[in-house]
């Protein structure tokens, strides 16, 4: 069995809206209800610093404290209220884990703080109100202290949280409010983003942002494309080119005709995939929850385990306190923030680097990927064609019809080849009729109906297959040369073809020496002909080389190598390549590909630079190794922190106060979050 993919589709923006409003998205489970800290987090500690001064911190005066007659009563309203108002989002967020039977993170911390006070209480009362009784000592101290430092912990941890979504508004406020419209008289308006339609004519002075995805109809200039796609150098713009909503015209002035703007542009889809991404943290956080859960039930019996012993070795008192002590101690701060953090950081720091990831399972996966399979069309290669060469077998078609034919039939596709041909039909002039019916084939090419005509367009191991003749030296020459060789039947028979050259991306044969520094196998799958695909894998360097491959054999290649039990990673970008995909355990898309591969991706490659395998592969790298720091200095902290608080080192002396505790909590929360900005790519 594959792993099943839940993608949500990116074209679903039903979360999207014009005002880009994303301020609900940072995610993390039990801060959403948490309200805004930072002025909680003051009030509090202007309450805890009397108590500081007139309470004992566990029993002891410390030389800047000072007690007067009721000055206990002030403690007591003060630490009262700074319980139920400082306390409350965790108290809030514990009834809510308790309520769907999770206790976690909020209600650990929430049996330490209220531990601390009912046991202050039960002091208070024993202290004034029973005079015979032995002093029992509060934790007054204690409660304020932790409350403000978890106030502190959350505060920064939601910051930081916030930050690490940031690259969201960021890519938000790269469109402008206005565009400049310009009507069928050429008189330009400007009306405001969200009346833009499809096919309107948006004017784009120099210097402005880039309103809507487009078209250019007139004018040349350059575009700075960086805060959408990453890509640094300037992008040389003329008629025919596409431009993107959200990047920069540099010094030229351009009319565009509106090919998507709003939620069907690409920046918002983007920002979809990027919001899909980090809506997966909420998947982490459960992981970390359930960690956190199974730390409740560890300090509970650690806390029992400190009652029982004291009580055998000392007496009913100390055990209440040792008891306490660890139930305030055992608050699992850092861990919750240890992958929650690192996944944010990973998943910004890509999507500015032209990396979306869709799954970030893939980030956890791809440490261990053996071999990578690769489409050539579009992913290895530039998938632009250009006609090399086209002809005539037939003594009834000239070759110009030959290719009127074909492009008939091509004006209905999207593939890398029909581009190319349509290309040079325009070039000549010619005079394409409409087909009907027209079907893709897979992995072969395209039907229809032509002039009452059955035509297909053909590979030539659909020629092999169908034993159907042709000249197979010229072939050979042809393809030897690297052409992409297409054949036009007509009821079956040969007519003629078209050969079309492409061009090896710049970035693919360092990133196939890179991989092979890696050792990950670098693996060509390519629906076209075996000497073309031979051409192009040689001059990459690549051994493995499979032709002529339908999309289903691309997918029973990648399950095969799955069943040899090997991690396998592959690039696509086209339609025939989505299968392999989604069944591969990394898919990787390319960003100018076909939807259904992206959609069927676990990451997508917005630059289409080959290259970013590469730099995904050390985002995930360095993501693993953040996480796994993290969840360390998370972990650390409990595994010291429970035993000693619990007075296991008692016998030399060494205690750990809840405030101590809370003091290295923090620090380690402190560490973890710092640990995970310093994730960077490079
Ligand atoms: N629209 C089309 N026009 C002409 N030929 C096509 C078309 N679609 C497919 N073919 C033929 O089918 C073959 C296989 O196509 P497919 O899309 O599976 O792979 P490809 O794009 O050539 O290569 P790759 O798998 O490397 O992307 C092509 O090489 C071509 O000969
Ligand atoms: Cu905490
Ligand atoms: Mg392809």
């Amino acid at each position: 069995m594959s792993t099943t993919h839940e993608h949500q589709q990116h074209t679903d923006h039903s979360s999207m809206d014009h005002d880009h409003d994303h301020s609900g998205h940072s995610g993390m489970d039990h801060s959403m209800h948490m309200g805004n800290l930072k002025p909680k987090f003051f009030i509090s500690l202007v309450l805890t610093i009397p108590i500081i001064l007139m309470s004992p911190m566990m029993g002891m005066d410390l030389p800047f404290q000072f007690q007067f007659a009721g000055s206990e009563w002030i403690v007591l309203i003060l630490a009262t209220i700074l319980f139920f108002y400082g306390g409350q989002p965790f108290l809030q967020g514990a009834k809510m884990e308790l309520s769907s039977k999770e206790p976690a993170m909020m209600t650990l911390i929430s049996l330490g703080i209220t531990v601390a006070y009912i046991y202050s209480l039960y002091a208070f009362v024993m202290n004034n109100f029973v005079p015979q009784a032995d002093h029992v000592m509060d934790f007054f101290w204690e409660l304020a202290t932790l409350i403000v430092i978890m106030l502190l912990g959350h505060w920064v941890e939601m910051n930081a949280v916030s930050n690490a979504g940031s690259a969201l508004e960021e890519m938000a406020q790269l469109l402008p409010n206005t565009a400049h419209i310009v009507d069928d008289n050429g008189d330009t308006k400007d009306i405001s983003l969200q009346e833009v339609q499809e096919g309107q004519h948006v004017l784009i002075k120099a210097g402005e942002k880039i309103p809507t995805d487009g078209t250019v109809l007139k004018g040349t200039t350059s575009v700075n494309e960086a805060m959408v796609t990453g890509e640094a150098k300037d992008v040389e713009k003329e008629q025919k080119d596409t431009v993107i909503g959200g990047s920069v015209n540099g010094s030229g002035t351009i009319t565009v005709e509106v090919t998507g703007t709003g939620e069907s542009g690409y920046l918002s889809q983007v920002m979809t995939l990027v919001e899909n991404a980090q809506n997966e943290k909420s998947r982490v956080e459960t992981l970390s929850d359930k960690v956190a859960k199974w730390l409740f039930y560890v300090a509970l019996a650690a806390g029992i385990l400190a009652f029982i012993g004291w009580l055998i070795t000392s007496d009913l008192s100390t055990a209440f306190e040792r008891m306490v002590t660890v139930l305030i101690i055992a608050c699992p701060h850092a861990l919750g923030l240890a992958i929650p953090l690192v996944i944010a950081r990973s998943t910004s720091l890509g999507a500015k680097n032209g990396l979306l990831l869709q799954n970030r399972e893939a980030l956890e996966t791809a440490k261990s990927a053996d071999v990578i399979l690769m489409d050539k069309t579009g992913t290895l290669t530039e998938g632009n064609f250009a006609v090399n060469n086209y002809r005539s077998f037939s003594e009834d078609y000239t070759a110009d019809q030959v290719l009127t034919y074909i492009s008939a039939l091509e004006q209905n596709s999207s593939h890398p080849l029909a581009i190319g041909i349509l290309n040079k039909a325009e070039e000549l002039s010619l005079d394409i009729p409409e087909a009907s019916d027209v079907e893709n084939l897979p992995g072969v090419g395209l039907k229809g109906t032509v002039d009452g005509k059955n035509i297909k367009v053909a590979s030539v191991s659909y020629l092999n297959k169908q034993s159907i003749d042709y000249d197979k030296n010229n072939f050979d020459e042809l393809s030897k040369q690297g052409n992409s060789v297409s054949f036009l039947l007509i009821d079956e028979q040969n007519i003629g073809l078209v050969a079309q050259g492409d061009q090896i991306k710049p970035a693919a044969k360092s990133m196939v020496q890179s991989l092979k520094d890696q050792n990950i196998d670098p693996v060509m799958l390519t629906g076209d002909n075996q000497q073309v695909a031979q051409a192009v894998a040689k001059e990459l360097g690549i051994d493995d080389v499979h032709a002529e491959l339908m999309p289903e054999d691309k997918e029973k290649m990648v399950k095969d190598y799955r069943d040899n039990g090997q991690v396998v990673m592959m690039v696509g970008d086209g339609v025939n390549d989505a299968p392999s995909l989604a069944r591969a355990d990394i898919g990787i898309a390319i960003g100018a590909g076909t939807d259904v591969a992206i959609d069927s991706a676990d990451i997508i490659l917005v630059k289409s630079d080959p290259s970013d395998i590469i730099h995904f592969l050390t985002l995930a790298k360095r993501t693993q190794r953040k996480m796994v720091q993290n969840i360390w200095w998370g972990a650390g902290y409990n595994i010291v922190a429970i035993p000693l608080a619990a007075g296991v080192l008692a016998p030399i002396g060494i205690i750990l106060s809840p405030a101590v505790g809370a003091i290295v909590m923090s620090l380690s929360t402190i560490i973890v979050a710092i640990n995970a900005m310093l994730l960077k790519i490079d």
